[in-house]
């Protein structure tokens, strides 16, 4: 009964208490927090297997699913401007070098998943379409001898400007894609583009179809990390990638310091000012802090099967790009 009682003290305090160890980055700190998905260390033995984390929270593995889908469904109208407005427009180069990593060559067929509004999906259209513009315009120019008004036909006659790419966006909550939808409707996208109700854990799709696989701030919030990197990895053809953009760890001690300070002070607030939910971003915050180092992540990576796994830190570890092929 006292050990029962112990456990349940903790259980409650626990996360609090590390919480509060964390933001005065009291010494041992991370040596004594659980960290990652499966690292639920101050679990009893027994509950292993049922119990995770909701941001600092402990909750069973079918309850984490449902607080989840709140949490999106709840940001998803005011999601695009808070991401903005958080990261000072800097989540925007992240994708951004997300696209020019994956370098997609003419036909790729990519499947983003957690794809929720669209912005990884979107930057993959534009960049496949200069760039068939681009071979276009080479192979036109190559022509000397047509005139402006044959090349100006000719483009016209080009019914495919994504020359044979597509992109699928599969996310499990319905108001995310909804705006997702409204967005590629308003930005001028329909070809090459489709969109998927469906979770990463059982993805609603047969195996070796897609070249590259994407996902984008979303793994942190799976329950079964490992299962959506087997479904990953069955998805994607022989010799397909695996890209991933996702909360990392911060190394330098000073620059964590202000990131705690930002995160924890001023998300939040950012969160209820702008979205009237505070809830919801300190899941955010929280979610961060518990999702595995780089070479954790790396190793699960790899434990699903890939191969030639790398990464690259970005803005001093705060995300991370991991990479890893199917092969
Ligand atoms: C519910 O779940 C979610 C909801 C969402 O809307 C989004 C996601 C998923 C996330 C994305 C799609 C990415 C976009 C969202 C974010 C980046 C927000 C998360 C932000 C953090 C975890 C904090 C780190 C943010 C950045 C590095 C972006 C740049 C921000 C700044 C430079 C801060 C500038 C702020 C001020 C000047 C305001 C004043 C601040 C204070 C009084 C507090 C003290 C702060 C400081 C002294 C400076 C802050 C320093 C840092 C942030 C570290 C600086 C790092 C370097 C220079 C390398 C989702 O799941
Ligand atoms: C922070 S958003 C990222 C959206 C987008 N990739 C981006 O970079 O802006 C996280 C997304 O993951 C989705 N998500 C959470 N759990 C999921 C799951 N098990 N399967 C598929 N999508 C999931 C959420 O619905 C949400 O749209």
């Amino acid at each position: 009964m006292a050990t029962h009682r112990s456990c349940a003290l903790w259980s409650y305090c626990g996360p609090r208490w590390s919480w509060v160890m964390r933001c005065c980055r009291l010494p041992g700190f991370r040596s004594s927090w659980p960290r990652g998905p499966l690292g639920a260390r101050h679990l009893s033995q027994e509950k292993r297997e049922t119990e995770t984390h909701f941001g600092f929270e402990t909750v069973s593995e079918e309850e984490k699913g449902g607080k989840v889908y709140h949490v999106f469904e709840s940001v998803a109208k005011k999601y695009d401007v808070m991401n903005d407005m958080m990261s000072l427009g800097i989540h925007r180069i992240w994708k951004d070098l997300l696209l020019s990593k994956m370098h997609p060559f003419p036909g790729t067929q990519l499947l983003d998943v957690a794809g929720g509004t669209g912005d990884i999906a979107f930057r993959f259209l534009n960049y496949v379409q200069a760039q068939h513009k681009g071979k276009q315009k080479r192979q036109l120019r190559a022509q000397q001898n047509l005139s402006w008004e044959e090349i100006a036909k000719k483009y016209q006659s080009e019914d495919d400007p994504l020359g044979g790419s597509r992109v699928v966006v599969c996310d499990i909550n319905k108001e995310m894609l909804k705006i997702g939808k409204q967005k590629a409707r308003a930005q001028g996208h329909k070809a090459g583009l489709a969109w998927v109700l469906g979770d990463a854990e059982e993805l609603p799709f047969d195996d070796d179809k897609f070249d590259v696989y994407t996902i984008a701030f979303g793994i942190r919030n799976v329950t079964h990390i490992d299962q959506a990197l087997q479904e990953a990895h069955r998805v994607l053809k022989p010799g397909g990638r695996f890209l991933c953009l996702e909360f990392s760890q911060v190394n330098n001690p000073l620059i964590s310091r202000l990131y705690d300070l930002y995160s924890f002070q001023v998300i939040p607030v950012l969160g209820e000012v702008i979205a009237g939910d505070w809830r919801s971003y300190q899941y955010l915050v929280e979610s961060i802090r518990q999702f595995p180092s780089q070479e954790e992540f790396k190793e699960m990576i790899e434990d699903a099967g890939f191969e030639k796994v790398t990464y690259e830190s970005l803005t001093s570890g705060i995300v991370a790009i991991h990479s890893g092929f199917k092969l």
